[in-house]
This record gives structure tokens, C-alpha cells and sequence, in this order.
């Protein structure tokens, strides 16, 4: 069977609604996402954002609708979706009493690459430093160092990327999604902040709630008072 060029890789999803405790977080949902494009998902705070990711890499299963990966259906696709993703998580993924050089020795990546990695996300110096002792911005950024190692896998699904970044961090950030769309790679992320990327698509998640949420204090309560 002829192998599919990893530049026509791609992700369709047709009418996806998730429940989480059963209740429907969001209905009908459609988007594609093809090689070289970027989608953020946007949305109120407990609107699924998280949910949905977690849904498109398998973890998560009360769904219904289609998930195709090169147009092959949820869940078989999955084991060929994974062997082509890079994901990192709202937890980030790093492992506390490890090096930033551990952790992404732990991804596969040799010393000499995984110090450019950590250089391009200004973490030279800190290479051998415990990541417990680290900022949760420099954590944020061990994380990030992953797609700056040669060799990433073409889908790239991140929550908050941005959370605890600085302005710094977020150009960095920027330029390196910037460069694996560039390649034939995509990019789905969530994010309550703007980000410039050239074909941007955005899709936001309370459009296509079904419920309203509980409210969560008497009207009139200032519960940040
Ligand atoms: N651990 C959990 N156990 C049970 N229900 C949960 C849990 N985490 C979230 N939920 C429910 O799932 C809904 C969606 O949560 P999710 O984390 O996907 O939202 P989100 O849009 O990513 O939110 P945020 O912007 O705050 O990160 C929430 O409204 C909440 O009711």
C-alpha cells in the first residue's frame, strides 16, 4: 500500500459533541485541520477546551460524532494519529526532579540537540538544574524545548502554550509555530491570548455549548471580593 506523504497529513472532525459527568460540554461540532495550517480553540473557562484535546489524542472517550485522522475513523486511526503527534498538556509534562537535560533526554534527544532546544527557549544555564527549583515559566519553557528539537512529529496539539510565559517566551513560541507551518506541520492550540500566525483559523468552543452552565454564586455576589 503506498505510504501517505507526511505533508498531506490531516485531522477531520464532523459533528462532535463531548460530555464530561454527562453533561454536553458542546454540539456539532466540524473543522478540519490539513498540513501547514494553525486552528486555536477559544472559549470560556470550563467551555471543553481541554476536553476536546484530550478527546482528539484518545484520552478522553464520551463522544460522539467523527474523529478521522487521514480519513480514517476513530479509534483506529489512533495509533498512527499518536505516532505522528507531539502533544503537550495543561500539566506540561515535566517531570519535577528531572534536569531540563533529563527530560528531554527522556523525549529521545541527544545532549547537543537538546542544548540548542533549551537555548532557543533562553533556558542555557539551567540545563542541569532540577526542574522543581525552576520558575513555572522556565517548567513551561523544558515543555516548549520539545518543539525545538529536530525532527518533530508533524501535529502538534498544545493547551495554553502561552500560560506563564513572558513576552519573550511567547515570541520564541510564535516564530517556532511559525516555522513548523512553514514545513507542512499544524498546529492545534488553545489559548486566551491573541497569537500572530499568518492563516490563523480560530474556533471558539461556547459557540457550540448546548447548556448553560450552573452559576456559581447568588446574582449580585462578587465571589472574587
Ligand atoms: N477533573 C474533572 N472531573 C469532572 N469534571 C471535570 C473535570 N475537569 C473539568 N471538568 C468539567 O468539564 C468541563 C470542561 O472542562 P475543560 O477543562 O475541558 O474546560 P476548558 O475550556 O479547558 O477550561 P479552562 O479555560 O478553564 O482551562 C468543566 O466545565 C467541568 O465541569
Amino acid at each position: 500500500m503506498a505510504r501517505k506523504s507526511p505533508s498531506s497529513n490531516s485531522l477531520q472532525v464532523r459533528q462532535l459533541s463531548c460530555e464530561r459527568d454527562g453533561r454536553v460540554l458542546f454540539a456539532g461540532l466540524d473543522f478540519e485541520l490539513g498540513a501547514g495550517q494553525a486552528l486555536q480553540v477559544e472559549g470560556a473557562n470550563g467551555a471543553g477546551k481541554t476536553t476536546l484535546l484530550r478527546t482528539l489524542i484518545g484520552s478522553a472517550g464520551d463522544f460522539t460524532g467523527e474523529i478521522a485522522w487521514n480519513e480514517r475513523a476513530f479509534p483506529a486511526a489512533l495509533p498512527d494519529l499518536r505516532a505522528h503527534l507531539l502533544y503537550i498538556g495543561h500539566g506540561a509534562g515535566v517531570r519535577r526532579g528531572l534536569t531540563p537535560l533529563e527530560n528531554l533526554a527522556w523525549y529521545g534527544a541527544g545532549r547537543g540537540e537538546a542544548m540548542r532546544a533549551l537555548e532557543q527557549v533562553d533556558l542555557f544555564g539551567f540545563e542541569d538544574s532540577l526542574c522543581h527549583q525552576l520558575s513555572a515559566g522556565q517548567n513551561r519553557r523544558v515543555a516548549l524545548a520539545r518543539l525545538f528539537l529536530p525532527g518533530a512529529p508533524p501535529l502538534w496539539i498544545l493547551d495554553e502554550p502561552l500560560a506563564a510565559l513572558d513576552v519573550a517566551g511567547v515570541s520564541a513560541l510564535q516564530g517556532q509555530m511559525a516555522c513548523h507551518l512553514s514545513r507542512g506541520g499544524s498546529i492545534l492550540f488553545t489559548s486566551h491570548q491573541p497569537l500572530a500566525l499568518a492563516g490563523l483559523r480560530t474556533l471558539n468552543l461556547s459557540e457550540y455549548a448546548t447548556e448553560e452552565p450552573e452559576p456559581l454564586a447568588e446574582e449580585g455576589t462578587d465571589v472574587f471580593a
